[in-house]
């Protein structure tokens, strides 16, 4: 698979209800992310964005509506097919960073190159080397950083790992959910423009959630999940 020849994500006629919830959370007539192409997706709080990249990242079962990524359907994949198929493909930053504390930021950097062959592969050579390189590039270039525990960085540091964990081995898309709601406004921008000149660099999709509207500038689109919504849509 290529980055250019497909889309990155395609969405169509997605209808989700949590377990035990009246309301449907999503109703999603169609949404498409190219190869290549950053989006911005900002909506008010509880309106279901990270509902959403869990549909997307295929941590929840869609019973009603089509959701590929990199054109594979993962509802059509075994659960442990859909781990590798996540491992392989998707890079994701969440809001707390789930970085393993006791390990130094490049071991994290490096935990998707253990669980997929292809991420691996398209690491480089010495995918400790790209590790490096790309906390270098994201502003974590001090060697004793980069062996220290990840226990011992500060947010904005865990952040940088964060990123450069989702972006190693090329995953074609990363899903990122409220990435800088911990930074400060230089800050923030500071981590959007490196994490757009990553994927831009790498070509990968980026599909970026966040409140702060004034994120969206920076990406070739922006889009809120309201007007996504599909009105009057059965569920
Ligand atoms: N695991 C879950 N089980 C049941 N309901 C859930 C679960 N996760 C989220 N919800 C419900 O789904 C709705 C959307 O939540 P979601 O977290 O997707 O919104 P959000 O737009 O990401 O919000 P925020 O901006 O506050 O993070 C909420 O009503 C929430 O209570």
């Amino acid at each position: 698979m290529t980055n250019h020849l497909m889309s990155a994500i395609s969405i169509q006629s997605l209808h989700y209800t949590w377990p035990g919830a009246t309301e449907a959370v999503l109703n999603i007539g169609r949404f498409d992310l190219q190869a290549g192409e950053t989006v911005f997706l900002s909506g008010p709080s509880g309106s279901g964005k990270s509902t959403l990249l869990a549909a997307i990242a295929g941590v929840i079962d869609i019973p009603d509506g089509t959701v590929t990524v990199r054109g594979q359907d993962l509802s059509a994949l075994s659960g442990s097919a859909r781990d590798r198929f996540r491992a392989a493909h998707l890079g994701i930053i969440f809001q707390v960073f789930n970085l393993l504390p006791w390990l130094s930021p490049v071991e994290n950097v490096l935990l998707p190159c253990r669980f997929s062959g292809i991420r691996r592969q398209q690491a480089g050579p010495d995918p400790a080397v790209t590790a490096a390189h790309l906390l270098r590039d994201l502003g974590l270039g001090d060697p004793a950083l980069q062996n220290a525990p990840a226990s011992a960085l500060s947010v904005g540091q865990q952040q940088r790992v964060a990123a450069a964990r989702a972006l190693i081995g090329a995953p074609g898309v990363v899903l990122a959910d409220e990435p800088t709601s911990a930074l400060d406004e230089d800050a923030k921008t500071g981590f959007v423009d490196l994490l757009l000149r990553e994927c831009a660099a790498a070509g990968t999709s980026l599909l970026f959630v966040s409140h702060d509207r004034s994120l969206a500038r920076h990406f070739d689109r922006a889009e809120d999940l309201r007007d996504l919504q599909s009105a009057g849509v059965p569920c």
